[in-house]
């Protein structure tokens, strides 16, 4: 609405055009149809109403921040909250975005954010990706990845396009567009890194990088440790991913090592995380690494629409939110083991039939999440889903996750350890079985079992991005078992709980990340580029 407000008061004659400003014309619309009744409205240039506004702001002093997730859900989801959180303190937000991730934050502002969205096509012109391929979950076989991140490469041009045309003070975009430091560079604006994960990873996966612990072994199954690190994380070989151990050089390690010499050349990066949980490493980080980084987490925080906000991230769910609600309400609290494994883990048949027997043989109620909404059930234990009606949900497809954990009657949470969803725990204060597969799933394990002490691993030895499988039905039995029965189970779920409370405090007016968000925006708002252009 502000920035309706401001429109009207800069054109009191001018009217957005629809293709061009697809977001602001939904707003403006709805805002000003009576008053469009009696008066005519001129059509001007979209770039002209943008130059004009951009000028009054910067004389208004508001900064303006462009923000550019790549298009998977890990990644596009906090960046909405990102842009939400930025909005709640006054700063200008635009997310530049591709359907269909584009919905979500449409719906965003539908609902009252005043989000800024500059739409772009993707594929985009010049890919050799095929046309119905909009995001990384949809990418069919891991030999089309490489042709995945070439696309984003083909975005420069684009996104340099709308950089021209919005003109902001700072461009927050995604580890994986190196070349977006080189873009801020030609507007004189710093470029800070999203790279969507914990300061923790970060730290061990650089280490790991740096010192390549693993060549001082014969074997996959000899143990090493990670040096340099303020704790003593072991790991073997194969947990490791094949990008670190440099098996092969090929396009992806090439984009490794670009996003590596970008990072070295960038202002800083900001961290959906916050100070408490991972102190050591936001020091070592600082201190050791010598990078800036800006604790602004845990993002998720900073919706307070309610079950409405929390059951609608990233996709629309496949249960109806009420039925769902239903069902937990039906159960005693903390008696509910909710198992899912984010967008991107792809088990095999024979590793979903292991996760269901062990999880009918823990004895626990459960909702369990299955991806992809998979036809032919022959992948689970025959007469599983009798067996265990009333005590088990089989969700096929997207579930209103944060809901869900959110809901009293969960007790603990089977997780790949995404970030976000490893966050989504901390928040909602339930432990954790640790249950990584692949990217950095295996350094947040560490974090969740070693540091904090708020989960069980199940023994995933294996990184693996496709075909995940090795974890016995045995070993969900009893990782299940562990984290939501006896005494230790009880002081995780104390434990987990005082992190929940530790996340509340951080993102409240005087907490860790609110004080973080504050300097940040202090920093860029009197930020002068060494070699600032004039670029009105
Ligand atoms: O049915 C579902 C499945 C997922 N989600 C949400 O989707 C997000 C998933 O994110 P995350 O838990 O981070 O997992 P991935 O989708 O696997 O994310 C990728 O990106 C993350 C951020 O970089 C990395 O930490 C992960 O390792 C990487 O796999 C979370 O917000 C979940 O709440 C749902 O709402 N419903």
């Amino acid at each position: 609405m502000e920035m309706l407000k401001r429109l009207i008061h800069l054109f009191p004659t001018a009217h957005p055009k629809k293709e061009l400003i697809l977001n602001k014309y939904t707003i403006v619309k709805n805002a000003i149809d009576p008053i469009e009744e009696k008066t005519e409205y001129k059509f001007v240039e979209f770039k002209d109403i943008n130059l004009e506004l951009h000028k009054k702001e910067q004389k208004m002093g508001q900064l303006h921040i462009v923000l550019l997730p790549i298009m998977a859900h890990g990644h596009m989801i906090p960046v909405l909250d990102m842009a939400k959180l930025f909005i709640s303190r006054g700063v200008k937000t635009t997310i530049i975005s591709t359907p269909p991730f584009s919905h979500p934050i449409i719906k965003a502002q539908e609902s009252g954010h005043d989000i800024g969205l500059s739409i772009l096509k993707f594929p985009p012109e010049g890919s050799s990706l095929p046309e119905n391929i909009a995001t990384l979950d949809q990418v069919p076989s891991p030999d089309l990845i490489p042709k995945f991140f070439e696309a984003l490469a083909l975005l420069q041009k684009p996104v340099e396009k709308i950089l021209q045309e919005l003109h902001p003070n700072c461009l927050i975009s995604d580890m994986c567009l190196p070349w977006t430091t080189d873009s801020a560079n030609k507007f004189g604006i710093p470029r800070l890194v999203f790279h969507g994960t914990s300061c923790f990873a970060i730290c061990a996966s650089e280490q790991m990088d740096l010192h390549k612990p693993y060549k001082n072994v014969s074997s996959d199954s000899e143990p090493f440790v990670i040096p340099n690190l303020p704790h003593r994380f072991i790991f073997t070989r194969p947990q490791v991913s094949p990008f670190e151990l440099h098996e092969e050089e090929n396009d992806f390690t090439k984009l490794m090592q670009q996003m590596k010499e970008a990072e070295e050349k960038n202002y800083g990066v900001v961290i959906n995380s916050f100070y408490e949980i991972e102190s050591d490493y936001a020091d070592f980080f600082k201190n050791v690494m010598g990078r800036k980084s800006w604790h602004i987490g845990p993002l998720l925080l900073c919706n307070k629409g309610g079950v409405e906000e929390k059951s609608h991230r990233g996709k629309e769910s496949e249960i109806d939110q009420h039925e769902c609600l239903s069902w937990l309400d039906s159960k005693k609290p903390d008696s509910v083991v909710y198992a899912c494994f984010g967008s991107q883990a792809a088990f095999t048949q024979a590793q979903l039939h292991e996760t269901a027997a062990g999880l009918e043989a823990s004895g626990q109620d459960f909702i369990w999440v299955v991806q992809k909404g998979k036809n032919e059930d022959n992948w689970l234990p025959e007469g599983f889903e009798d067996r265990t009606k009333g005590k088990g949900l089989l969700i096929r497809g997207w579930a209103p996750q944060v809901m869900i954990l959110d809901h009293p009657s969960v007790g603990a949470f089977v997780t790949h350890c995404g970030w976000n969803s490893t966050l989504e725990g901390i928040c909602a204060g339930v432990p954790m079985v640790a249950w990584p597969t692949f990217a950095e799933q295996f350094y947040n394990e560490k974090l969740v079992t070693e540091v904090l002490g708020i989960g069980v691993s199940v023994g995933n030895k294996k990184w693996q991005r496709v075909g995940s499988e090795g974890v016995e039905r045995a070993a969900v039995k009893t990782a299940v078992e562990r984290i939501m029965v006896g005494e230790t189970a009880a002081e995780m779920r104390r434990r987990a709980m005082s992190y929940k409370e530790m996340a509340r405090k951080a993102v409240e007016e005087g907490g860790s990340s609110y004080n973080c968000l504050n300097d940040l925006i202090h920093e860029l708002s009197v930020y002068e580029h060494p070699k600032k252009q004039d670029i009105n």
